[in-house]
């Protein structure tokens, strides 16, 4: 798969805080990547700087392509606004430059798409989140974007409206569209992410291929006891050993994501993942349960 966007040695500091810390990674072409970390790893900002809302401190990033990068960004929240989506999203297409007859045509197969049509007149601000996320994803794809950058696009929504948007993002897959997505839901890393990027406090610890077979082990320490960890969560995990208070989770590379957001999700923090040979455990001894 060819690079599109390459990022190299990329650091941002915040009133001298170090919020990135050295973040090298490339985005290959019709690539979907889920970026996942604890709350303030530095996801957000990671994403403003792909967009280029914001700038690095350090580092650069290259396109591949040889034309001006188009990337659309789906911010994690929208606002309740007294507009129609049909009246958004013409105003929308129209700062984008976009011809008023495409434009007409672009969202009618939007609505279509999006199963909008009948609310397409009704007033965003009576909208529920699910369809104001939806509404929020047609303003990024009014124009095919060469790179969709979305924040948390699952987050806050119902079961049922997480379904219904995983469906829509699948089908933007489908068109080829390359996606870069943070998230704490495990449905986006197996249903839809081709490779997950983990950050701790501003690193990348992990960078790896869904469906690859190789192995990791994942050194975490916990506020609590380990046993407060439900196994089912950690699956695909062959082994687990506690060592001067910290514990090592010994784990298959395709199942590392769903115990790195358990760990997270359970306030437990990450020292480190590095990759190991499956014979470096298999035939060795203990799993805490
Ligand atoms: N404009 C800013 N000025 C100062 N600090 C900032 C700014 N933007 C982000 N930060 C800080 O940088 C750190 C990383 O924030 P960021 O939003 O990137 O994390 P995140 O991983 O996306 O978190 P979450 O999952 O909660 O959205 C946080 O401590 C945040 O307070």
């Amino acid at each position: 798969m060819e690079d599109m966007i390459r990022l190299e040695h990329i650091s941002k500091d915040f009133d001298q805080r170090a919020v990135l810390q050295d973040v090298t990674l490339s985005i290959g072409q019709n690539e979907t990547i889920a970026l996942i970390g604890a709350n303030g790893s530095g996801k957000s900002t990671l994403l403003r700087i792909i967009c280029g809302l914001i700038r690095p401190s350090s580092g650069k990033i290259h396109s591949t392509l040889d034309k001006e990068m188009r990337i659309s960004y789906v911010p994690e929240r929208f606002p309740k606004i007294r507009l129609t989506p049909q009246e958004y999203l013409l105003s929308m297409g129209r700062i984008q430059g976009l011809n008023k007859d495409f434009l007409n045509r672009r969202i009618k197969e939007l609505m279509e798409q999006f199963g909008l049509t009948e609310a397409r007149n009704k007033r965003m601000n009576l909208f529920s989140k699910g369809m104001l996320q939806k509404v929020n994803i047609m303003q990024a794809v009014l124009a095919q974007p060469d790179l969709l950058v979305l924040d948390e696009p699952l987050s806050g929504l119902d079961a049922a409206s997480q379904q219904d948007l995983l469906r829509l993002l699948q089908e933007m897959k489908r068109q080829n569209i390359t996606m870069i997505l943070t998230c704490h839901e495990s449905i986006l890393l197996n249903e839809l992410a081709d490779r997950v990027i983990s950050l701790q406090q501003g690193r990348v610890v992990l960078n790896n291929i869904q469906g690859q077979k190789s192995y990791v082990i994942i050194h975490f320490k916990l506020p609590h006891d380990v046993s407060t960890l439900s196994m089912e969560q950690l699956g695909g995990a062959e082994k687990l050993e506690k060592v001067d208070g910290t514990y090592r989770l010994h784990v298959e590379s395709e199942f590392s994501d769903k115990a790195l957001l358990t760990i997270l999700n359970s306030s437990g923090s990450v020292c480190s993942v590095t990759p190991a040979e499956h014979k470096q455990w298999i035939a060795s001894d203990s799993f805490i349960s």
